[in-house]
């Protein structure tokens, strides 16, 4: 039988009307959460996330900015940027949109964002929560993928989870918030031997690769769950993801398309952890 495919965009609107009543009522209480977005340089991809975070955002009653910098600004500009928005009492979350050109360190410039305003939960404060359980924000990405399996609860407890991909962003995190469910984790990457051998063990299989189709139903288990992370733009100007989805389909259990699965999440949880901050200002 063919997967229940876990759509994202539907669930991704179902959360925001959830938030739009959560930001009525702080907004009845005076707390109007704003979120700014960092933008540097012209990357088209970039570029159009951030404004699907500004629509998402304007859609809850969020209000939102965006710091559009060339993509020349030298690393110490962008630190002084940071400092401000640190230091602006309007402002609940500040997200970086990354890449960053390469003359500039993203390590340093997420650890220059306020943690408590680190609403990407970059900021190795807020990584070393996540890795000790604690209440924190989550890595969007990460936090999406956890919401779509409890959405359609999908036991985690006890399961093998594989993930392939080990970037900060997605693969590490997501790995790290499994083992938190008590689910027993396995990491793969580009150096993994007999990665078939792993993948076809997998209850639970996370695809970070970055390579269009590169997963097809001879890697997965029968009934595997299937999370597909990635997001490729062919030639064509179609998007697919790292998972062949028409063989994958007809062995997984559950499977999450691209365009539609995952990536909605991320911004949907970019405005759940924009609320959290601006509730933690109530609670000061
Ligand atoms: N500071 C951050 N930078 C980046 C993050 C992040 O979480 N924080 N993640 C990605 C990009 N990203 C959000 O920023 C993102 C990617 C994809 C989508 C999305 O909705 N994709 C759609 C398809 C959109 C299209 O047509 O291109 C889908 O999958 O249906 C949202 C956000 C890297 N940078």
């Amino acid at each position: 039988m063919a997967a229940e495919i876990i759509n994202g965009k539907d669930l991704a609107q179902e959360l925001r009307m959830s938030l739009k009543d959560e930001v009525t009522e702080l907004k009845q209480k005076g707390i109007n959460p704003h979120l700014t977005v960092v933008l540097v340089g012209d990357n088209p991809a970039s570029r159009s996330y951030v404004k699907g975070k500004e629509k998402a955002a304007a859609e809850v009653g969020i209000s939102s900015s965006v710091i559009e910098l060339p993509a020349t600004t030298s690393e110490e500009e962008l630190l002084d940027q940071i400092h401000k928005l640190n230091e602006d009492s309007v402002v609940n979350g500040i997200l970086v949109q990354l890449p960053l050109p390469k003359h500039i360190s993203e390590q340093k410039v997420i650890d220059t964002i306020n943690p408590n305003k680190d609403v990407d939960g970059f900021h190795p404060i807020n990584v070393g929560k996540m890795m000790l359980g604690e209440d924190t924000f989550l890595p969007c990405t990460p936090y999406g993928i956890i919401t779509m399996l409890k959405s359609r609860n999908i036991n985690i407890e006890g399961k093998h989870a594989v993930i392939i991909g080990r970037s900060n962003i997605v693969g590490k995190p997501v790995g790290q918030l499994l083992l938190n469910e008590n689910a027993t984790v396995t990491y793969c990457h580009s150096r993994t031997a007999n990665l078939r051998e792993l993948t076809s063990k997998a209850d639970i299989l996370i695809v970070a690769i970055g390579r269009p189709n590169a997963i097809t139903a001879d890697d997965i288990k029968e009934g595997a769950v299937v999370i597909d992370v990635g997001i490729n733009r062919l030639e064509t100007g179609k998007l697919t993801g790292d998972v062949d989805f028409n063989s994958a389909v007809e062995k997984a259990s559950y499977i999450t398309p691209v365009p539609k699965g995952v990536g909605p999440m991320t911004i949907a949880m970019l405005l759940k952890n924009t609320v959290k901050a601006a509730k933690g200002l109530e609670n000061r």
